[in-house]
């Protein structure tokens, strides 16, 4: 790890064929999203990713509306993002929870999802980790999707099948 790094990041996959990412984003928080966003599609181009996104009013709508958009067969993998910041009730629990349950339910039923949405105590800690000059979450759930995509791009046809003898 170099630098002020907190983590080490894999480098990203290098893909042979077109990727459609679906960003799934909840504009809850406008411009920590817009942040989001930005380094979610930086990352993407880097992939040479096409990239569609879609708005829904708040972070439990975003896994409803991955799992809607994996019913199309249209997207490679899906990028979720959006802010939750803790109010005075236990609401932010359920938000946070159920969002995070949800994404990564549909992620065991195979889709491939980069999970952004911000689950932050208040603002200061929402805008360094939206920032993509900062600790770039938006950058870091789509680059999780691609290396998803890629996984499971490699592993395609790649199962023992019948009859199968080690
Ligand atoms: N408090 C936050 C919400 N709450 C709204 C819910 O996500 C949802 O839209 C509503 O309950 C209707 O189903 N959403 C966020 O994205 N961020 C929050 O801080
Ligand atoms: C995270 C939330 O759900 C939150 O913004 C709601 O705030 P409150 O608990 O004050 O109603």
């Amino acid at each position: 790890m170099a630098g002020s790094e907190t983590h080490y990041t894999l480098p990203l996959p290098v893909f042979d064929r077109p990727v459609r990412l679906l960003v799934v984003v909840a504009p809850y928080y406008k411009d920590i999203a817009d942040n989001l966003v930005a380094g979610a599609r930086a990352v993407a181009a880097q992939c040479g990713a096409d990239v569609e996104v879609v708005e829904v009013p708040g972070a439990l709508e975003v896994p409803t509306a991955i799992a809607m958009a994996e019913r199309l067969a249209k997207y490679d993998g899906y990028v979720a993002l959006g802010c939750v910041i803790r109010g005075e009730t236990t609401h932010y629990d359920t938000v946070c929870n159920d969002s995070s349950r949800a994404i990564s339910l549909l992620g065991l039923q195979g889709a491939c999802i980069g999970n952004g949405i911000l689950t932050v105590e208040n603002r200061a800690q929402a805008e360094v980790r939206a920032d993509p000059a900062g600790q770039n979450k938006g950058g870091g759930a789509a680059a999780a999707a691609l290396h998803l995509i890629a996984l499971s791009r490699n592993w395609a046809g790649q199962t023992k099948g019948i009859g199968f003898r080690a």
